[in-house]
């Protein structure tokens, strides 16, 4: 049996080759930019007014200076010529040539003389105020977003205003999820006194879909010659395979056994950790297999904390836990990774309170419904002090 770190190590030195694809700016939300992104134009592309007033020439004037105003300069117009002392300008317009410094209404009075608008300036005009200067923000080229940040709404203003109707990404993984195990019924079935109905994997597709990643979900039966065949086809179809179940010590326990048998190459069995411990991970040539243990509990928190990581890695993102303090004492005798579920609060000194919540074991699904996630503690200590800083791995958004 292997520990923690060195299950994540072996996860982390199998590395797929995502392709990229072409997606409407529309659907690039949540989605890994595959290409750098850079300055179409000058940022921003002309000297760009930035107060609504007028603009006088060069030079800086004092309280009292009049200018003779004459024309306007709307945000959309080209550009025209300054012909007076002075022209109204609106934020977001072309400075007309001619123009210095803008000065916003609120610091003008107005006058009427021989047919002539004039403004009377009530407060000292840097030179060159209120322009936002072309090229100042950015120069043409300037990389503005690097390939392999995940794109949110700051950087879709940016590619909008690069002219992305189309952005290049990072594809998304194939995912199947595949239950195992003859005492599993449909949802909308009404199980037996012997049967339950599935829970893993409507658990496991609603947390790939947060992840951006849409699942498919199939089962497969306890029988050998069926789990062989079901999974053949699926190593041609999908990258990540997670099985849920059938990877312990049952006499009809067989997804070891028919990994192997199909190639699928072994980088473990079992690791020092509860739940969990008899997670499976191997890999084939175009693919990845995280056979996660049948338990709701231990499905769940190996898929947190083994798979989620990962594919932040595949994506060339760092996977960081919130770092977060234990409220009460926790005893943990056995040598093994403890992953213990808690309830997360913040503190009014903005420190993260973790409450460890007792239940039952691996099995007690109902007990996720009221936790945030969980805390890891680790194999080589059996107290764990209140006060204490611990990763967390959560699982509420
Ligand atoms: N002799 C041993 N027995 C067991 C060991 C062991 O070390 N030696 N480990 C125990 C631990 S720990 C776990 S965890 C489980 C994992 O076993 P499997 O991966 O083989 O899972 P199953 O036996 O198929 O199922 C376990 C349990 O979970 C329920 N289950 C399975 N799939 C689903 C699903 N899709 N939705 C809802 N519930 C599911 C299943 O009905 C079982 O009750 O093994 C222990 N045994
Ligand atoms: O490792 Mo198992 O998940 O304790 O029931």
């Amino acid at each position: 049996m292997i520990s923690v770190s060195e299950a994540e190590k072996l996860i982390f030195q199998i590395k797929l080759t995502l392709k990229t694809e072409l997606v409407p700016l529309s659907d690039a939300i949540g989605r890994v930019l595959a290409e750098d992104v850079s300055a179409d134009r000058p940022f921003p592309p002309f000297d760009r007014v930035a107060m609504d007033g007028i603009t006088v020439g060069e030079g800086s004037f004092q309280e009292g200076d009049r200018f003779e105003v004459k024309g306007i300069q709307a945000a959309g117009a080209p550009t025209t010529e300054l012909t007076a002392q002075a022209m109204e300008v609106m934020t977001g317009a072309i400075l007309p040539v001619g123009g210095g410094s803008v000065i916003p209404y609120e610091h003008l009075s107005w006058e009427e003389t021989e047919g002539c608008h004039v403004a009377i300036l009530q407060q000292p005009c840097k030179a060159g105020q209120n322009i936002h200067r072309k090229g100042s923000d950015r120069p043409k080229g300037d990389l503005l977003i690097a390939a392999g940040r995940k794109i949110s709404s700051p950087e879709i203003a940016t590619l909008a205003t690069v002219g992305k109707a189309e952005v290049r990404v990072q594809a998304r993984p194939k995912v199947a999820i595949v239950s195992t195990g003859d005492e599993l019924v449909e949802v909308a079935a009404m199980p037996l006194p012997h049967q339950i109905r599935k829970s893993n994997s409507p658990m496991l597709v609603a947390r790939l879909a947060e992840l951006g990643i849409e699942a498919q979900a199939y089962h497969l039966n306890d029988d050998r010659e069926l789990l062989k065949d079901g999974l053949e086809k699926l190593m041609q179809q999908y990258e990540v395979l997670l099985f849920t179940g059938g990877v312990s010590m049952g006499k009809f326990d067989f997804v070891p056994e028919v990994l192997d048998a199909v190639g699928v190459r072994k980088s473990f069995h079992k690791v020092k950790q509860r739940p969990g411990k008899p997670f499976w991970f191997g890999a084939w040539d175009s693919g990845v297999v995280f056979a996660l243990p049948g338990n709701p509990v231990s499905s769940f928190f190996c898929f947190e904390r083994y798979f989620i990581p990962w594919f932040y890695q595949q994506q060339g993102r760092d996977f960081r836990p919130l770092r977060v303090r234990l409220s009460s004492e926790v005893v943990f005798k056995p040598a093994l990774t403890r992953f213990l579920e808690v309830s997360v609060r913040q503190n009014a000194e903005g420190i993260f309170e973790a409450a460890p919540r007792k239940g039952g074991g691996s099995g007690d699904l109902a007990k996720l419904n009221e936790v945030d996630g969980f805390i890891e503690l680790p194999a080589a200590e059996t107290t764990f002090h209140e006060g204490t800083f611990f990763d967390f791995y959560g699982f509420r958004q």
